[in-house]
């Protein structure tokens, strides 16, 4: 059976190592991770490189944004004793990650962190091919972070989900916002898809390496110093968040926020960013501080999984809309696509 990439013991991964397992591959140490599932290839955006740690600092966060209107059904955990309970017969829902297309910044090799910087061409055709892959993918809400590369995505990803539903950015700004912006037909409601941004989900905030071309940053500094800037758990850049402490805010939001949607059944797509999605998937593979610093995700590549009985489980990325391997992963995923499949035919 295919389970996480990362659930051999902490410390044993090797960089550029290749894992066979179950009739799955692990390739670390590139863009990408190809697994080979019974036979389907499935790619899921991850790969792992060497790193570091160290020392700890103190960072106030930046903006704030939106959470619940009408169109959402706010959810949110029992008290705690149940919660557990809760969790175990928690019915089962399909979770995607999707990191942001290529960026102008991406393309320049310049240190983005929260500067707010619109997607390449290319990156547009990496959000279109990554709706491709998950066409077939029930989902119910969408969660991206504030910054348009994320929220471009997730839109343009969605242009190509096969069940036509219109993706809805919610305004909670202001309670004139929300007012605004309120939908008066149920059945309208119903084609639709909430969209909460989440400045929680931001790019780690890279302080004063924003701007900064990384190569002559490395030039200047030293390709150590700004590796250990990059890609140590918690050593932060200057004036900005380390890994640890984009960690703090993005995993919070993720367990107040879309825990108990996933734990209600919604299925849900996360568009996001390189650093938070890290930390984001740190929580729910249950990887170290160390195994994190090798862990890369590519642009534009939807990573599949499933949270059941209060487990989530990585089922990698279809690799096209017509892969059978992903949809065969559970019941509920075979029989969605069964569904479009009659309703489309
Ligand atoms: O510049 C950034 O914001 C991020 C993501 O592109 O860079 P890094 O690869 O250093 O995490």
């Amino acid at each position: 059976m295919a389970t996480s990439v990362f659930h051999q013991p902490p410390g044993t991964a090797q960089p550029h190592q290749h894992f066979q397992n179950s009739g799955f591959r692990h390739e670390f140490g590139h863009a990408s991770v190809k697994l080979t599932f019974k036979g389907f290839k499935v790619e899921t955006g991850l790969s792992r490189r060497g790193g570091y740690s160290s020392c700890k600092r103190k960072f106030g966060v930046i903006q704030a944004s939106a959470s619940h209107t009408s169109v959402v059904q706010p959810v949110s955990y029992p008290p705690n004793n149940s919660t557990d309970e809760l969790r175990k017969k928690s019915s089962e829902a399909a979770l995607i990650l999707i990191r942001h297309g290529e960026s102008l910044w991406n393309e320049k090799n310049l240190f983005t962190g929260c500067v707010d910087v619109p997607l390449t061409k290319k990156g547009v055709e990496e959000a279109i091919e990554a709706g491709k892959r998950i066409s077939n993918i029930p989902v119910d809400m969408i969660y991206t972070s504030a910054l348009i590369r994320a929220q471009m995505t997730a839109m343009l990803a969605m242009t190509q989900h096969r069940r036509k539903k219109v993706p809805i950015i919610l305004h909670n700004e202001s309670e004139q916002a929300r007012e605004w912006s309120q939908i008066f037909s149920e059945d309208t409601k119903k084609q639709s898809i909430p969209v909460v941004t989440a400045w929680q989900l931001n790019e780690r905030m890279y302080g004063e390496l924003q701007g900064l071309n990384k190569q002559e940053t490395a030039d200047r500094f030293g390709k150590e110093k700004v590796h250990e800037w990059r890609r140590s758990y918690d050593i932060p850049p200057p004036n900005g968040e380390s890994l640890e402490m984009c960690a703090e805010r993005a995993v919070a939001y993720f367990k107040d926020h879309i825990e108990p949607q996933l734990l209600s059944g919604k299925n849900v797509m996360i568009a996001a960013h390189g650093n938070s999605l890290r930390s984001i998937i740190m929580y729910l593979d249950k990887l170290t501080s160390q195994e994190v610093i090798n862990l890369e995700l590519s642009t534009g590549i939807p990573m599949l999984y499933i949270f059941k009985g209060g487990k989530f489980i990585r089922r990698g990325s279809p690799a096209g809309p017509t892969e059978a391997g992903v949809y065969a992963y559970t019941r509920s995923l075979a029989l969605y696509r069964q569904k479009l499949d009659d309703m489309l035919h």
